[in-house]
């Protein structure tokens, strides 16, 4: 498979804030890159770049095999964050206004389909409601048939249904083979849509990797989950970091940790047990959770 993306010592500097610290990677074609990090993490800024829309303070991005350029760049498709639709446009008329801006568009009606547009054609697009708006944005990244997606946070602030509907599109995109790169601070999405994920905190991967392989290096077990004030200041004899009001515990055995935390008398009322997930591995790497 080729690397449609491929980057060296990228960096971006705001006066003489880091905000993208010298990353070097790439991403291969087909595959589902998931940049995943906090709020200020460097993840806009870094898409930003690979799009062509801020330009690097030092690094070198190469797209489709060459260094980035106006015409390797017509193959990409970008869904922005906030993009402005024009007022009193219905949502097919938005399509084809878009569409006119290309040589060689795609069929409108093949992104009718796989985005689910059919019943809010005629809707004005002020109307819709967050997850049509989603769907639209996503249609109008596809319009110039890119081989190469970006979806930066594509499903911040919508619901969870509407949030599960919009990643079977990304999973119907993702079957044609094109390749996507999707940031998010949703842990969750990423482990379900991303076959590869770079994990950022303050402009620089703290880990990279496909999500089940990352997670196996690092959670030998399984994570028990407590609410903070249970310890009552003990200290655990397992290791453990704190979240929030919670604290996890990481155990190679469920059974051995457990008895060690009641042998210590701490209370277990609304305990849960769970896999580790990327949430949680963000919090081992960085002792921080994602949510502040
Ligand atoms: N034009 C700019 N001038 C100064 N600082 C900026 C500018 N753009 C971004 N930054 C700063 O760079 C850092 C990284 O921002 P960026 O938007 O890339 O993060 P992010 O991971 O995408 O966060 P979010 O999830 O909130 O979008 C932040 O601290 C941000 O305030």
């Amino acid at each position: 498979m080729s690397r449609i993306i491929e980057v060296a010592n990228l960096r971006k500097q705001f006066g003489r804030f880091t905000a993208v610290d010298d990353l070097s990677f790439s991403v291969t074609e087909g595959v589902c890159f998931g940049l995943l990090g906090p709020n200020g993490a460097g993840k806009t800024t870094t898409i930003e770049m690979l799009e062509g829309l801020v330009k690097p303070s030092r690094g070198e991005i190469k797209l489709f095999g060459e260094p980035a350029n106006k015409k390797n760049r017509q193959r990409i498709g970008i869904q922005f964050q906030n993009t402005s639709l024009q007022d009193y446009l219905r949502v097919g008329e938005t399509l084809r206004l878009f569409a006119s801006f290309y040589a060689a568009p795609a069929s409108i009606e093949d992104i009718i389909e796989l985005c689910n547009l059919d019943d809010i054609l005629g809707k004005d697009v002020r109307m819709l409601s967050g997850g049509q708006r989603q769907r639209l944005l996503l249609a109008l990244a596809l319009v110039n048939d890119p081989d190469l997606i970006f979806l930066d946070e594509p499903t911040t602030g919508l619901d969870p249904q509407a949030r599960r509907n919009f990643w079977h599109l990304i999973d119907a995109i993702k079957q044609r083979g094109k390749t996507i790169v999707l940031t998010t601070h949703y842990m969750e999405e990423a482990q379900m849509l991303c076959d590869d994920v770079a994990i950022m905190d303050t402009g620089k991967f703290i880990a990279r990797g496909k999500p089940e392989v990352l997670l196996a290096e690092h959670f030998k077990g399984m994570v028990i989950e407590l609410p903070k004030q249970n310890l009552n200041g003990r200290n655990l004899t397992e290791p453990y970091a704190e979240n929030g009001d919670k604290v996890e515990i990481y155990c190679e055995q469920v059974e051995s940790s457990l008895s060690r935390l009641m042998q210590q008398q701490v209370p277990l009322t609304g305990m849960q047990v769970k896999q580790a997930n990327l949430e949680d591995l963000f919090l081992k790497l960085t002792g921080h959770g994602l949510r502040g």
